[in-house]
């Protein structure tokens, strides 16, 4: 070999010594698919850019697939092509396709596998225990946790010359009534809209009223449970709304998941029930009036309403990785457990702080005395201890459950169906669906 083709062989050979070396050195790619778009999407970037930041080994890529229900769709379709990420974002009405779907590694029991000594107890509980098996084992994390609240235009309001509300006490809906009367007397389009209609009107209505939305404490304590949501109390709400519809105290956008926000933020209503990570989007949409943050209402019957329920969505860590893959998916559920990234996402969405460290650093920190709007959502779920109908909803094929609700209001609003029989209906459909997800999971 002459000098100058030595030269070239090792140059050669220092070439593959480098790439090889990047191949090696080259981090892990953990994959997170999620549903969180706009204002919420860019907090979740940033939360991964963090995790990614801090080390070398593992890389987070977190990509947003849609809306939620397309998600666990996307996700379950993957799975099926054993194509699945690590993580899959998948909403509370999930919970019970994930949990029987066999394609889990439990939260609790990764975290322990890969040596996080995490006490549970020091977690937000009425978030954690939706999210649990029947042994009391922690099965998803907990993310992006939510309840319903009642959005209001605090100009709107003051130029109707309506006092504003409180941040603790709920008003009645016959108060509601006179309110948005008074709101459409001074000139407003519209009173109230509302987003997620199911879960704000029926299942958080439940709730907070005590009343069954299905048997089995809501489906907790069997698979051969049935939809209770045609109950004269629910029937009654249905039926109000849908007189309040004749004046525009209510009126229905019909957008499937996030109502008419647009509604609220161009002030032809008053008022808007969403969830309270509308704050994100809210803060940053509007500039032209003020708004605040009132519990949801309730009926003048009930005198010590309930807790409302949890929403939003936790992370799902499916099977079918190597370990090593499971040691970045374990760090990274522990950063985003971390105080101060519980404090940023809480700030700047609304989701609630899931752990009780970081509420209380907030609380410290005097961020509510500042923000008092941040804290009706976690004060309303967290006013009574839950009964076994408001802890929360645990039912298979919820997602078709709630889209059949979806559909059966819409006929009420269209006035195609009497309040009663649209309930009627939604329950007996949804029964049909819940024999289906039984005859498959039964064990
Ligand atoms: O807007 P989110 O994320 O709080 O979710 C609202 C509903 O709970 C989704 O089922």
């Amino acid at each position: 070999m002459t000098r100058q083709n030595r030269v070239t062989f090792i140059a050669v050979l220092l070439i593959v010594f480098f790439c090889a070396g990047q191949v090696l050195a080259a981090p892990i790619e953990i994959h997170w698919w999620h549903a969180m778009r706009g204002a919420r999407g860019e907090v979740v970037d940033n939360i991964v850019k963090v995790f990614n930041d801090s080390q070398t080994e593992f890389k987070v890529i977190a990509t947003c697939k849609g809306e939620y229900d397309e998600v666990v769709n996307a996700g379950i379709a993957a799975l099926r092509a054993k194509k699945q990420p690590h993580i899959l974002q998948a909403f509370e009405v999930g919970t019970q396709t994930m949990m029987l779907s066999g394609a889990i590694y439990p939260v609790y029991q990764l975290m322990k596998d890969k040596g996080y000594n995490i006490d549970w107890s020091t977690y937000l509980q009425p978030v954690l225990s939706y999210y649990m098996d029947a042994d009391g084992n922690l099965m998803s994390m907990p993310f992006n946790s939510s309840t319903p609240v009642m959005y209001y235009n605090v100009t709107l309001f003051e130029k109707a010359g309506i006092p504003l509300l409180s941040k603790t006490d709920p008003v009645t809906w016959d108060e509601m009534g006179e309110i948005t009367a008074k709101l459409i007397k001074s000139g407003v389009a519209g009173g109230m809209v509302t987003a997620w209609q199911s879960w704000t009107q029926v299942e958080n209505y439940s709730a907070m009223h005590n009343l069954e939305f299905a048997s089995k404490s809501n489906g907790y304590e069997g698979l051969d449970c049935e939809l209770k949501i045609n109950n004269e109390k629910q029937i009654n709400h249905i039926a109000r709304l849908k007189s309040w519809m004749d004046d525009k105290r209510f009126f229905y956008g019909g957008q499937k998941y996030q109502g008419p926000k647009s509604e609220f933020i161009a002030q032809n209503a008053g008022i808007y029930i969403d969830s309270i990570s509308g704050i994100a989007n809210l803060k940053k949409s509007i500039k032209d009036f003020k708004w605040d943050i009132a519990p949801l209402p309730v009926e003048s019957w009930m005198k010590e309403p309930q807790n409302s329920i949890i929403g939003g969505a936790s992370l799902w860590v499916f099977k079918g990785y190597k370990d090593k893959d499971y040691e970045g998916v374990a760090a990274f559920m522990n950063h985003l457990a971390r105080t101060d990234m519980q404090i940023l996402w809480h700030k700047e969405t609304g989701y609630f702080p899931i752990t009780i460290n970081a509420y209380e650093q907030l609380k410290a920190d005097g961020y509510y005395e500042e923000f008092p709007y941040q804290e009706v959502g976690v004060k309303q779920l967290t006013r009574r201890n839950p009964t076994k109908i408001s802890r929360g909803l645990r039912l298979g094929y919820f997602i078709q459950i709630r889209n059949i609700i979806n559909e059966e209001l819409e006929l009420v609003w269209n006035g195609s169906k009497t309040p009663k029989q649209a309930m009627d209906d939604a329950a007996a459909r949804s029964n049909v669906k819940l024999r289906e997800f039984e005859k498959t999971y039964k064990q």
